[in-house]
């Protein structure tokens, strides 16, 4: 069918690995680290890198150069700002209203317009205070128990997102919030049906006959065939009620008069927020109930890849040490949040975490409202358009040496492209929560870089263990488990981290 529909188009797509009719590249298509063949194929049958495939007969066009992304999805936003929307994970889940698979729509206009109120570099000062404490009480964590060091991080960021969302703080690791969040990641909320990803068990590519054969979904539940049907209506529910949860817990607070300030109970007291009848309040909570999918697992794979990089390239570990170092001994003090700007390399460093390893590597997918035409060749409506954001950040042109973990590149008078322009994504569907990432993991490496060494584990016979530069597949990327060894430092700044601590308490 797509071949006919192509022969019949005056404009071809643009071009492509071989593809069989119906299955299109499904048998060729690598089941890991995609982002890479993608890549790969940009350069072999590609335009500039722009090629494009059909899988099962849905067309897909990949963006591998950040110039084509800046083109299509910012520059002609109004046509490439839906998102693919698959059966089972969409349709038949009520995901509709999910700031990540809501169309291009007002409602999803409303959800940005509170996300960017909150969230804006000033308004979201009012959580550097969470997040400087958060900071306070990862490090310490880290230093008395150091082999746990991805758990940390972990409750870290689901404390830091779920603070901001709610005002509720995370104090135990098996707190309920937090664990039916992540059990609902792991269902599909930032699923892609076409892969097998890590956090997608409605989005599993076979998994769900339906998405082969949308039409069954007319089943009706209690249909031999249609198990599909109760499950997604017992998914949906649960999904909800993740919503709903903290929301009223929010709500009992304001009540109550114990209510911290966070996105939710601000824009429910905020007069001119949108109305706070029934309708306003469903937008608050669909708005507020996607943040712990979008930052949190994010945010601990740019801080997982920090600590990786800090192990394999010990001379820059030292060389960020010494500025942080610098700082403390001239201030006596803790760095907080207000003195980013005395620290030109750690900024370079983190420029260069999210370049080397991007949190996520292939952004998430946008779709095309309409069809268009770029340079000569058809995108059709319905297109599922991917920015290869790795591609984009080791594109040899923009980037020499771009597997070399280097944060100079963004120094000196000529530096390289600020790669926070693609690893946050594009046009109208940028991350909502660009600037709290940021600054949730400035705070968290200036205090890291202050308090704890990482270097390459030592095994039995005093040989050190060289890691494996490894990464999962998955929207959200991770570095693979890898040993390691931290041992604490700077006295004068633990017992800083530790004073600061007691006066919390
Ligand atoms: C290192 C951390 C993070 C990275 C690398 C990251 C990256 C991204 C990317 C690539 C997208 C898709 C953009 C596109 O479609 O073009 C996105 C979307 C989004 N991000 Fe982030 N993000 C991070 C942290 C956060 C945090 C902390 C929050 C909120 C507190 C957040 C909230 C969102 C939301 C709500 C969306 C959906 C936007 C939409 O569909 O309109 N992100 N993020």
């Amino acid at each position: 069918y797509t071949v006919l529909k192509s022969t019949l188009h005056s404009k071809p797509y643009p071009p492509g690995p071989p593809s069989l009719p119906i299955l299109g590249v499904a048998s060729i298509h690598p089941r890991t680290e995609f982002w890479k063949t993608y890549a790969e194929w940009g350069r072999k049958y590609g335009v500039n890198g722009l090629i494009s495939f059909h899988i099962l007969g849905r067309r897909m066009a990949v963006l591998n150069s950040a110039a084509d992304a800046a083109n299509l999805l910012t520059k002609r936003s109004a046509i490439y700002s839906d998102r693919p929307f698959p059966t089972m994970a969409g349709l038949l889940m009520r995901r509709e209203k999910s700031i990540f698979y809501i169309s291009y729509n007002e409602r999803f206009k409303m959800y940005r317009k509170l996300m960017h109120r909150s969230f804006n570099p000033s308004a979201a000062q009012m959580y550097w205070e969470t997040q400087e404490r958060e900071a306070r009480i990862l490090v310490d964590n880290i230093i008395k128990f150091p082999e746990s060091l991805v758990k940390h991080l972990r409750r870290n960021a689901a404390s830091v997102i779920m603070q901001i969302a709610y005002g509720y703080p995370v104090t135990r690791n098996d707190d309920h919030f937090v664990v039916t969040a992540e059990e609902h990641m792991r269902i599909g909320e930032i699923s892609q049906p076409q892969y097998r990803l890590e956090y997608s068990m409605a989005g599993a590519p076979g998994k769900w006959i339906v998405d082969s054969l949308p039409f069954l979904r007319f089943l009706p539940e209690w249909f031999p065939a249609a198990g599909f049907k109760s499950q997604a209506r017992q998914w949906r529910e649960e999904m909800y009620s993740q919503f709903v949860e903290p929301h009223t817990w929010v709500k009992q607070q304001m009540a109550a008069g114990t209510a911290v300030p966070s996105f939710t109970s601000e824009l429910l007291r905020s007069s001119n927020g949108p109305p706070t009848d029934v309708e306003g309040e469903d937008l608050i909570l669909w708005a507020a109930g996607g943040l712990y999918a979008a930052g949190a697992d994010t945010t601990v794979s740019a801080a997982t890849t920090f600590f990786f990089a800090m192990m394999m390239y010990p001379a820059i570990q030292n060389r960020a040490q010494a500025e942080v170092d610098a700082f403390l001994a001239a201030e006596n003090r803790l760095p907080t949040l207000h003195d980013q700007a005395a620290f030109p390399y750690l900024g370079c460093v983190i420029k260069e975490v999210f370049r080397w390893a991007p949190a996520t590597p292939i952004g998430l997918f946008h779709c095309t409202s309409q069809s268009d035409t770029y340079n000569r060749f058809s995108i059709p409506a319905k297109t599922t358009v991917i920015a290869n954001i790795y591609a984009m950040m080791h594109d040899e042109d923009v980037y020499p040496d771009p597997f070399v973990f280097d944060p100079e590149r963004f120094m000196g008078s000529s530096p390289q492209a600020d790669p926070r322009e693609c690893v946050f994504g594009f046009g109208r569907r940028v991350c909502a929560g660009q600037n709290l990432a940021e600054t949730t993991l400035w705070i968290q490496i200036c205090l890291s870089l202050l308090t704890v060494n990482i270097s390459k584990a030592v095994d039995e016979h005093g040989k050190t263990i060289e890691p494996e530069v490894a990464f999962t597949t998955a929207i959200v990327s991770h570095v693979k488990p890898f040993s390691y060894q931290i041992t604490p430092r700077s006295e004068t700044a633990i017992s800083l981290l530790r004073q600061t601590l007691q006066d919390v308490v």
